[in-house]
């Protein structure tokens, strides 16, 4: 098998693998760029596996980085770019179900791919085309199967974040899971509770935002995997649910969570434990936050202008392709994006009045001048009061007034 033209990443990188092969050392490109080439998908990182050692590539170029030496991995850096570059290697140790704790460097490629994951993912490419593959993983990519490479027990064993890998795979290629390797997933799933829950956390996002994530939750409930994914077990019933319901995956990691929350009913106090067990960054915490408050009032039908501003653009799309997937929005996003569009403000910076101004005019500071900021900035968005100065500063006076 010869691939005719290839990707311009591999033709840019090609410079690496001469000056490694002039050397008198094999290098091929490996990995996922390799997998996704195949299947006529974009490429991400180019990655290149050599026998030679990492001093050895070390010698053979002017700018290097020590990415991960200890495992092998040196970073070349060509022009702006850098490519990792990894050393032949066996595995053995794996004493936390997730690294290795030793790695031996050896100069056979059969060696190399032999310690990879998935027969997908255990290809290598030369610059001129030809693919190597040793344990079928063309004719696995042909049938849309994930396989362990040998034995998917000693897989698993070794690093049991593969299993959660398999699963994303499967939603981001629409593959099915080989029989044995779904065997070998029962079997140890109840590893991943070793593995750090941000590993399990980065893999089941990408598997949400696959293009195919009933794919992967299928094989996430089938096997029962699901169980041992920190906070996620109690929502068995919503992970089914899910899995008929979503037929395609999600924009991005606000609208992942804000499904997730939505699909499981969480209450803005669970949403925030949630998402604080999953160690997310409060920014996203704050969003998903919004944008659930925006879905319900998208499925409820109640969508005024208070929420659309409340809830801004970016995240209002969110909220109406959440409400969408889970089938519970009639909208067009562009008309709740027209609807944003037409407040008079989309910021209490934006009011045609400062809090100066209300002091200037005898308004003393304090709590009342920040509710009559606040009364402005409702009734402005909600079209109550022109957005004017003089109108807002007789509207804060009245409203004053009122209050004393
Ligand atoms: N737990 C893992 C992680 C990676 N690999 C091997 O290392 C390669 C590169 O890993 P990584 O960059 O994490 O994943 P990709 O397969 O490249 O996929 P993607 O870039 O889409 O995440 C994989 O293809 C696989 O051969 C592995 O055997 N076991």
């Amino acid at each position: 098998m010869r691939i005719e033209t290839l990707p311009e990443e591999f033709v840019k990188a090609q410079p690496i693998i001469d000056t490694i092969e002039a050397a008198g050392y094999e290098a091929y490109y490996v990995g996922g760029s390799v997998r996704d080439t195949l299947l006529g998908l974009p490429i991400h990182d180019v990655d290149i596996a050599t026998s030679a050692y990492p001093e050895e590539v070390k010698s053979l170029f002017k700018r290097t980085v020590d990415t991960g030496i200890e495992h092998g991995t040196v970073m070349i850096l060509d022009h702006g770019t850098g490519y990792e570059t990894t050393t032949f290697r066996t595995e053995s140790g794996y004493q936390d179900y997730r690294r290795p704790d030793s790695v031996k460097f050896v100069r056979s490629l059969k060696e190399d791919l032999n310690r990879r994951d998935f027969t997908i993912n255990a290809l290598a490419l030369k610059t001129d085309g030809s693919i190597i593959d040793y344990f079928d993983g063309l004719k696995d990519l042909k049938a849309h199967r994930i396989r362990a490479v040998g034995d998917p027990e000693k897989r698993f064993n070794e690093d049991a974040l593969r299993m959660m890998r398999a699963v994303r795979f499967a939603s981001q290629l629409n593959f099915v899971i080989d029989p044995e390797t779904v065997a070998g997933i029962k079997h140890h799933g109840g590893l991943l509770t070793k593995i750090a829950v941000e590993r399990i956390h980065v893999e089941f996002v990408k598997m949400l935002l696959g293009q195919w994530p009933a794919m992967g939750l299928d094989v996430f409930m089938e096997t029962g995997l699901y169980q041992y994914c920190p906070d996620f077990k109690p929502y068995q019933a919503q992970f089914n649910q899910l899995r008929t319901e979503l037929k395609s995956g999600m924009s991005n990691e606000t609208a992942v969570w804000t499904l997730l929350a939505a699909a499981f009913n969480l209450s803005s106090k669970q949403v925030n434990q949630l998402l604080k067990d999953w160690k997310s960054a409060n920014q996203l915490i704050e969003d998903v936050q919004v944008a659930v408050k925006a879905v319900h009032g998208i499925a409820t039908h109640s969508v005024d202008a208070w929420l659309v501003y409340q809830t801004g653009n970016e995240l209002l799309s969110i909220a109406n392709e959440v409400a969408q997937k889970l089938g519970q929005s009639s909208y067009e996003t562009a008309a709740l994006l027209d609807q944003y569009g037409a407040l008079q403000i989309h910021s209490k910076k934006a009011l045609a009045i400062t809090g100066q101004d209300l002091m200037a005019a005898g308004i003393k500071p304090g709590p009342q001048l920040g509710r009559a900021l606040n009364f402005l900035e409702r009734q402005v968005v909600e079209g109550q009061l022109d957005n004017q100065n003089k109108t807002l500063l007789e509207a804060a006076i009245n409203y004053l007034n009122e209050k004393a």
